[in-house]
């Protein structure tokens, strides 16, 4: 259990800063989109699609990435990954083909995957085991500054130095940010007797195997799944065009209830972390409250005669600003059923159900909405309909939630750990108080 110090909050510091980096990178396109269509001559479509193959290669490549962390630490795999970044805005930079941009959002989206995950696993390497879960909700949280730097200062520089000069200096931080890292990041701390280990690629392969079976990382996948995907899909793409075009709120009042869910997940964070730390075996309770409080708010949303009044929105939008710290309680799960070797691998496996959740909602909603409105002039309704899609999704990761938990209980029962249903747990304590 080592014990912070000076040392361990610098190494941490850098790994946040990387990681911000790494979210402005992933970013850095979403204000960018007009003078994109004009740079490349393409239309909405293929600047979406875009933003998919870059979301779709930070999935698929989070496995990888965990294997590698195992077997080569943190320090390196996050300096590789600021390198990709800075390969793919570099390109981006100096392309006019759209083929040539898409491979550059490919490599941003595979430089990305290589950030979260591996600055995650040296927080249990340099904090002690009570700083974990609070640190990993910071790690979130600061992480989201990135995404401030890629939107008013980005607009600034396009329409200043231009197209060429802003992703070239995107790219130059990613450079920095790669020299900063190997100089200051180390896995463990000094005379630390946890490794990283370099061992056989079958080793590898088994380690992946058996962090997989471990019921504890499947319960960590479901809740990064079940309780990511609405937040981020309403956050990232859909929540903005429902507000102005569905419920005809003006573009400030929708961008401010955006702004909201970033300043709420501020407070949830640190709150959900403490709560984590204090109650270890009362997690999934946590998330399926959050996940009550999300499916209840929507549903009420959505069986409202016409637009929701303001004040119930609202309700929902600070209800699905849990959705960054709500999916970070996932990561314990991973931490806590699998050993520091493989954790890397674990860390991956969680962190891909909410990218999965999320990019396959995305998705269907666009499909249900052109069906529903071929033009593009969506109706409140269309919004509606396409948002219930989110119900299929919430049952199949509710169903694998509650297996997944029912498993690794067992496996703490049969290590002499027993929990007993949440409601048995507060009558026995009210009755010891009494
Ligand atoms: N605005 C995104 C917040 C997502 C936080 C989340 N818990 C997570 O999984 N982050 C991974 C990442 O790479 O951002």
């Amino acid at each position: 259990m080592p014990r912070s110090t000076r040392r361990s909050w610098l190494v941490w510091g850098v790994g946040v800063l990387a990681y911000a980096v790494a979210v402005f990178q992933r970013t850095s396109l979403s204000v960018a989109a007009e003078p994109a269509k004009e740079r490349f001559a393409i239309g909405a479509a293929m600047l979406s699609i875009f933003a998919v193959a870059q979301l779709i290669m930070y999935a698929a490549m989070q496995i990888p990435v965990g294997v590698l962390v195992d077997r080569f630490g943190s320090r390196l795999v996050i300096a590789a990954g600021a390198l990709v970044m800075a390969a793919g805005q570099a390109l981006l930079a100096v392309t006019f083909d759209p083929a040539g941009a898409l491979v550059a959002r490919v490599l941003v989206g595979t430089g990305d995957a290589m950030t979260f995950i591996c600055v995650l696993r040296l927080i249990p390497a340099w904090f002690s085991v009570s700083q974990v879960p609070i640190i990993t909700q910071l790690t979130g949280l600061l992480g989201q500054a990135g995404q401030v730097a890629s939107t008013i200062p980005l607009v600034a520089a396009l329409a200043g130095p231009g197209w060429t000069a802003t992703y070239l200096g995107a790219a130059s931080v990613g450079v920095l940010v790669a020299v900063l890292v190997l100089a200051a990041v180390r896995n463990v701390p000094p005379g630390s007797t946890a490794h990283v280990t370099v061992g056989s690629w079958r080793q590898a392969g088994n380690d992946l195997i058996d962090s997989f079976r471990a019921p504890g990382t499947r319960l960590g996948l479901w809740a990064h799944f079940t309780t990511q995907f609405s937040g981020m899909v309403f956050a990232l793409l859909w929540g903005y065009p429902f507000m102005t075009i569905g419920l005809g709120y003006p573009p400030e009042l929708a961008g401010g209830l955006l702004t909201m869910m970033v300043l709420a997940a501020v407070v949830i964070g640190p709150v959900l972390g403490r709560l984590t730390a204090q109650f270890p075996l009362r997690r999934s309770n946590l998330i399926f409250g959050i996940l009550i409080a999300t499916i209840g708010m929507w549903t009420i949303v959505l069986l409202w005669p016409g637009a929701a009044p303001l004040p119930v929105f609202v309700v929902l939008i600070l209800v699905l600003s849990a959705y960054g710290p709500g999916s970070a309680v996932g990561f314990d799960f991973a931490r806590t059923f699998n050993p520091s070797t493989r954790l890397g691998a674990a860390t991956g496996i969680v962190n891909m159900g909410g990218f999965v959740a999320s990019l396959t909602t995305i998705f269907v909603i666009g499909v249900v909405l052109d069906l529903l409105a071929r033009g593009g002039a969506y109706t409140l309704t269309d919004f509606k309909i396409a948002f219930c899609f989110q119900y299929v999704v919430w049952a199949f990761g509710i169903v694998s939630l509650r297996r997944t938990r029912r498993l690794a209980r067992a496996q703490l029962a049969a290590e002499g750990t027993l929990i007993d249903p949440l409601p048995h747990a507060i009558a026995r304590r009210w009755r010891q108080r009494h």
